[in-house]
């Protein structure tokens, strides 16, 4: 996937898309609300069912001065790929991903994330997500392999929402 999903800023489709479901405890590092050195992603999906997230990496989390670690930038492609695989109502891991990094991509600055299930055969799911600038340019590239597991049993499904993981 190397051209950027066909989807408007997230302020001018609130109609379109809808907001991840995540549960108030979830500690994910990437996207869990309760964990408060995490990154509190919040993704949206579009009505194709991929995952879309406008964020601001802060310069906490940099490698080179005034731009995201390298493994952070991994980190936000694989959530934004998991994303996409939840958004099919599929509980899976990741198996295996890599990552092309493009451009560097500044902390500080509003960045897009969109992810997509590409290809599914039985358990494995595969994947691609991109990371964007403000100006629709394409800083990383990701593609994963995502292998569906059994989750363990939610004690309260309903007020612990859809996954341990969110
Ligand atoms: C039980 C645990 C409960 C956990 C409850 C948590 C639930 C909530 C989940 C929410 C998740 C959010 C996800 C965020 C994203 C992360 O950050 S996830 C964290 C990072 N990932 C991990 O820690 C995963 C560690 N790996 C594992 O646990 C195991 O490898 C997995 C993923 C469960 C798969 O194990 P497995 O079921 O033994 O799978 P295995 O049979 O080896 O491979 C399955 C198939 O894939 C193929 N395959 C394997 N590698 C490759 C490859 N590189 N290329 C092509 N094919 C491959 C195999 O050949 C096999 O093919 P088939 O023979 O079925 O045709």
């Amino acid at each position: 996937m190397t051209k950027p999903l066909q989807v408007e800023k997230l302020t001018r489709y609130a109609d379109a898309v809808r907001k991840f479901a995540s549960a108030a405890q979830n500690r994910c590092f990437g996207c869990g609300a309760a964990n408060e050195h995490g990154l509190h992603l919040e993704f949206y999906l579009t009505q194709e069912l991929h995952a879309v997230c406008e964020t601001t990496v802060g310069d906490f989390f940099e490698g080179p001065k005034g731009f995201v670690h390298g493994g952070i930038i991994a980190t936000l492609l694989d959530e934004t790929m998991s994303k996409a695989v939840r958004a099919h109502g599929l509980v899976a891991m990741t198996r295996h991903m890599e990552v092309d990094y493009q451009r560097p991509v500044p902390s500080s600055e509003e960045i897009r994330l969109e992810g997509r299930v590409t290809r599914n055969e039985g358990r494995k799911h595969w994947t691609e997500a991109l990371i964007l600038n403000g100006h629709g340019k394409v800083l990383a590239h990701g593609k994963g392999l995502f292998i569906e597991v059994k989750p363990a049993p939610d004690p309260d499904p309903v007020k612990d929402g859809p996954t341990p993981h969110g």
